[in-house]
């Protein structure tokens, strides 16, 4: 059976930098395993809605809700990679940090977070097909934005 799992590609904008360094993503790196850096998600619990499970773990792993995030419509990325054998699909929508100064609060799930423009965040990310997931966000965002 494949595994599914939910969350957000999370963004702020600092307007005193100009275009497109304004935009910075943030990772989140776990304290198991590999250490590696991703986006707020997790495991869809079983009859849960997706969206629901984006916004339950990115609360729980953040401490970001609705008041935090406003949604940008329109996008929506599905990456598909094996972990431990098993098929495993997630599912990434798209959210901008309302106020940039609002502080992440991690669980204990993660030890580190980092707020990256998107040269640094690609190089966090290490892998091929979340580097193009938060590639496809900046064009997607510059196109919005001209
Ligand atoms: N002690 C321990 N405990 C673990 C471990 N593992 C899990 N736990 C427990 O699970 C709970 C988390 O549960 P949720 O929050 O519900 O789920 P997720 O957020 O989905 O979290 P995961 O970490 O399970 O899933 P991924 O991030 O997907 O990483 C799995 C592997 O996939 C690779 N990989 C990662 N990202 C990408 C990508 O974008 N692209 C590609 N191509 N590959 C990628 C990478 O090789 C990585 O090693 C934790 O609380 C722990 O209790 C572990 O190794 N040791």
């Amino acid at each position: 059976m494949t595994l599914r799992a939910c969350g957000f590609i999370i963004f702020r904008r600092l307007t005193q930098r100009p275009f497109p360094d304004h935009v910075e993503y943030l990772l989140l790196q776990t304290s198991y395993g590999e250490h590696h850096w991703t986006p707020p998600k997790g495991h869809v619990d079983p009859g849960e809605d997706d969206l629901t499970t984006a916004w339950r773990e990115t609360q729980e792993e953040a401490g970001l809700g609705e008041e935090h995030l406003h949604v940008v419509d329109g996008f929506l990325q599905k990456l598909h990679y094996q972990v431990r054998g098993k098929d495993k699909e997630v599912f990434y929508w798209l959210a901008e940090l309302r106020d940039p100064s609002i502080k992440v609060k991690l669980s204990d799930e993660h030890q580190d977070y980092r707020w990256a423009k998107l040269e640094e965040a690609c190089r966090l990310a290490k892998y091929p097909d979340l580097q193009d997931t938060l590639k496809n966000v900046q064009q997607f965002l510059e196109k919005a934005e001209k």
